[in-house]
């Protein structure tokens, strides 16, 4: 890590509450559900009435998105009553990011007041059974990038920011998945609702058929490059979780049928499906 990466983090708590001290002063009222946007997701943020948005560069200390489709800012507003904060766009680890930087953001909002965070991201099915467009509510994960030594809460040693050990065996809120399947009931989307477990790679690559194959025999239903570092990091802050994943192509896993995966072809799929994403999370809001 470089001197000036390292003494970021060491002032992490400090950088956080500067972040949150400068929203205060923006934002006129307190927070209570966060929402983040993945690829192709941006527009749930249109959900949000009276917005107020502030560009990501503004914010000391925050990451800044890079990838296209990812708008970059944060969208503030009412939303089914309530008032929320939604981020626009993410940074990424394949951005050149540490994930205790991509992470920012999470500790942020939960600064400034929400408990709830509601974690979305675009991603391929390793699952066969599921379909390009189908919903995926995340029950577990598979921490590749934690378990081969790149967690967003190692090396932090500040237990203000949360406990050195975290469990996360409880990370998705068991109330929170039962609202979200409720609303699928309600809009009569179960048909593409699925419930399963995610995996979070570095990127930004998309998997070859051989490490498809690799995904699938770990038991994981869909692989992104996202999601799962934040919801480490709210649970280590505390936050209540939801986590869902729009599925935007299959992953290979034959070489026969091997399919190209573009980013456009993933925002793409996300801009088909946002009028059903966009209800399904006023919905969850509505009943959280
Ligand atoms: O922000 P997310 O994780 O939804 O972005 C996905 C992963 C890559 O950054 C990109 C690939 O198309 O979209
Ligand atoms: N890692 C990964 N991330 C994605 N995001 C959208 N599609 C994919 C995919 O196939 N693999």
């Amino acid at each position: 890590m470089c001197s000036h990466c390292s003494s970021e983090k060491q002032n992490l708590y400090e950088h956080v509450q500067e972040a949150v001290a400068f929203l205060k002063n923006n934002i006129s009222k307190v927070p209570t559900v966060g929402i983040i946007c993945g690829s192709g997701l941006g527009s749930i943020a249109d959900t949000l009435i009276n917005p107020i948005f502030i560009r990501y560069e503004e914010v000391p200390h925050f990451p800044v998105a890079k990838v296209d489709g990812h708008e970059g800012r944060i969208v503030v507003g009412e939303l089914n009553r309530r008032f929320a904060i939604c981020m626009q766009g993410r940074a990424h680890y394949h951005d050149g990011y540490p994930l205790w930087k991509c992470t920012i953001p999470v500790r942020v909002m939960q600064g400034l007041g929400i408990t709830h965070l509601i974690i979305t991201n675009a991603v391929g099915a390793i699952n066969p059974n599921y379909e390009v467009g189908d919903i995926l509510i995340v029950k577990d994960h598979l921490d590749l990038m934690g378990l081969t030594g790149t967690s967003p809460i190692s090396g932090l040693d500040d237990d203000r920011l949360g406990p050195k050990f975290l469990t996360v065996t409880d990370a998705y809120d068991k109330e929170m998945i039962k609202v979200a399947k409720l609303t699928a009931e309600k809009l009569g989307i179960t048909d593409i609702v699925r419930e399963g477990a995610l995996t979070c790679v570095g990127g930004p690559c998309f998997e070859t058929v051989t490490e498809c194959r690799m995904l699938r025999l770990l038991g994981v239903d869909a692989v992104g490059m996202s999601n799962v570092p934040e919801v480490i990091v709210a649970r280590h802050c505390g936050l209540t979780v939801l986590s869902f994943c729009l599925v935007t192509n299959m992953g290979n896993l034959d070489h026969e049928s091997c399919e190209a995966i573009s980013h456009a072809s993933v925002i793409d799929v996300g801009a088909r499906r946002s009028e059903v994403i966009k209800k399904f999370v006023e919905g969850i809001v509505q009943n959280i």
